[in-house]
């Protein structure tokens, strides 16, 4: 059985390159791109860790290099204002922002009814509005929401105080509660069990599995593989349960108890916005089928992305005991020990809000978003982009680009700080040259949500404890260049002290 499989998947795959290589493709004067093989393009120099082959490929051909797999070309972007340029501008950004057919939008998001892997379009500006609108419900201001994450903040100090100053891994409580605040965010309740947060895990786990580029092609190749049963249809199958389990939980639930004039959270703002926007036949452009997609985007795009976040600032610090100390005084000296963090401190804690800023630029662990549609061909920088091209924003380069950035793999908070202490303005060149949301009409959406979160996090273990390297286990590196090579880059298991403050 396994023979003829792999048989009908090579002859797939010979079928479609043959298929794609007899349309006419007429290149024009296309970016750099490293020599490939025949039929299979650079398919062979993408098999490791794409993005530090992409990091190579840069210091090779510069700031925009093309690449070929199997007759589709891509096109890297390299550094930070030709990313803006080609995203943002007029003239482009029309062009270059629609994403390409997947698994992922057709099957697991209702055909592309979700912001994440959805196409471009009329659809995709008002969706990005209502997931905004469902998700200012996080935002700076929201007292009661605050208030619940103070809530499970507490729940993690005493859990971490469970650990008596022993060596733990903190991945297990971080990531368990970043789920559970998911959990909170979409349904507004307390956290019941610790079900709810495996449950959110599984699902990124699940789409996370379905993104292998093995997967992807065979997918695009021969769908029709996912009735067949095999390893095709199990991850089909694998992720498309998880999804269940979690509508169910979110969606049906909210659904079935939404109370109008009520909003516990995420769902029932969505469903509230679905009321608003019906016309005078009762129907809205926000379908159940919108709503369940953006649920789906809020746990793929918001979980891994924060907990590895969290995770590699604690890593990055405890091997920076300078940088620890000054921000333990910073926390100390602006909230003090009688009350917890709260969003509105962050005005006036500069150093914190510098060492999150470096954390995300050191560590680029979204290195490499996933790629934009080139629409048409267009003109950019002397060079054809054709249409149908990927575009690839090479996050991991824009970020450690010597020309921007001095010592690019010094972890270096001050950088964003001018002489006084206070934080650089947005506007400032260096600033500027970071693009750790993505920009224009793509950027990430949960932009002020994991930056919060990030802030709430960091300031309340740094309050309660004096992290610190571990007793009785290996010293991890916390240089990027170690990290796993998943879609989000993820620091190494590693593990901690944490004395409580005295
Ligand atoms: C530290 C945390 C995060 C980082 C560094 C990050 C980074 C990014 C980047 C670089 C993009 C791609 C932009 C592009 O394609 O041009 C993106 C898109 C996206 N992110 Fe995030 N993200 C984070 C957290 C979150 C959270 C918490 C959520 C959910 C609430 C989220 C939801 C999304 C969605 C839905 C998109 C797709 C936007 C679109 O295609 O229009 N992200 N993010």
């Amino acid at each position: 059985m396994d023979t003829v499989f792999i048989y009908i998947v090579v002859l797939l795959i010979v079928l479609f390159i043959w298929k794609k290589n007899s349309k006419s493709s007429k290149q024009k004067r296309l970016p750099p791109c490293p020599p490939g093989k025949p039929l299979i393009g650079n398919l062979l120099d993408l098999k490791g860790s794409p993005h530090l082959k992409f990091d190579e490929w840069t210091k090779l051909y510069g700031p925009i290099f093309s690449w070929n797999v199997f007759n589709t070309s891509g096109v890297a972007v390299n550094r930070a204002d030709l990313v803006r340029k080609l995203l943002t501008h007029e003239s482009l950004a029309p062009y270059t922002n629609d994403r390409f057919s997947t698994f992922q939008g057709e099957y697991v998001a209702w055909n592309y009814k979700d912001v994440l892997f959805g196409r471009g379009g009329e659809n995709h500006g008002r969706l990005r509005k209502a997931m905004h609108k469902g998700l200012r419900l996080y935002g700076d201001g929201v007292s009661t929401f605050e208030n619940t994450v103070q809530l499970e903040l507490k729940r993690v100090v005493k859990l971490i105080k469970e650990k008596d100053s022993k060596d733990f891994d903190p991945r297990l409580i971080i990531s368990d509660s970043i789920g559970n605040l998911i959990s909170i965010l979409l349904s507004g309740n307390q956290i019941e069990s610790a079900e709810e947060s495996k449950r959110i895990w599984k699902l990124s786990d699940q789409i996370l599995l379905s993104l292998r580029p093995v997967f992807m092609s065979i997918m695009e190749t021969a769908p029709c593989l996912r009735h067949i049963p095999g390893p095709i249809r199990n991850t089909v199958q694998n992720v498309l349960a998880a999804r269940d389990e979690v509508i169910s939980k979110y969606y049906k639930a909210a659904r079935e108890t939404y109370e109008p004039g009520k909003t516990r959270g995420f769902v029932d703002a969505l469903i509230k916005l679905q009321e608003e926007e019906m016309d005078e036949n009762g129907i809205s452009w926000l379908t159940d089928e919108h709503i369940k997609g953006l649920i789906v985007d809020m746990v793929f795009g918001g979980l891994m992305t924060t907990t590895n976040a969290i995770l590699i600032a604690i890593l990055v610090l405890i091997n920076h005991p300078a940088c620890l100390e000054k921000l333990k005084n910073e926390v100390l000296d602006t909230i003090g020990l009688d009350r917890l963090p709260s969003l509105k401190d962050r005005e006036n804690m500069p150093y914190i809000q510098a060492v999150i800023l470096e954390t995300l630029r050191y560590s680029a662990h979204v290195s490499v978003p996933p790629p934009h549609r080139c629409t048409t061909d267009i003109e950019f920088e002397g060079y054809t982009i054709p249409q149908d091209s990927l575009i690839l924003l090479n996050l991991w380069s824009v970020h450690h680009d010597p020309e921007v950035w001095s010592d690019p793999w010094k972890f270096q908070p001050e950088r964003f700080l001018d002489n006084n202490g206070n934080l650089l303005p947005p506007e400032h060149n260096l600033r500027q040259s970071l693009i750790l949301f993505g920009v224009g009409r793509r950027s990430c959406v949960g932009e002020t949500m994991a930056r919060s979160r990030m802030f709430l996090y960091l300031a309340t273990l740094i309050q309660h404890f004096d992290l610190g390297l571990p007793k009785d286990h290996d010293i991890i590196s916390h240089d990027p260049h170690g990290y796993s090579d998943t879609v989000i880059l993820q620091p190494p298991q590693y593990f901690i002290t944490a004395v409580p403050q005295s």
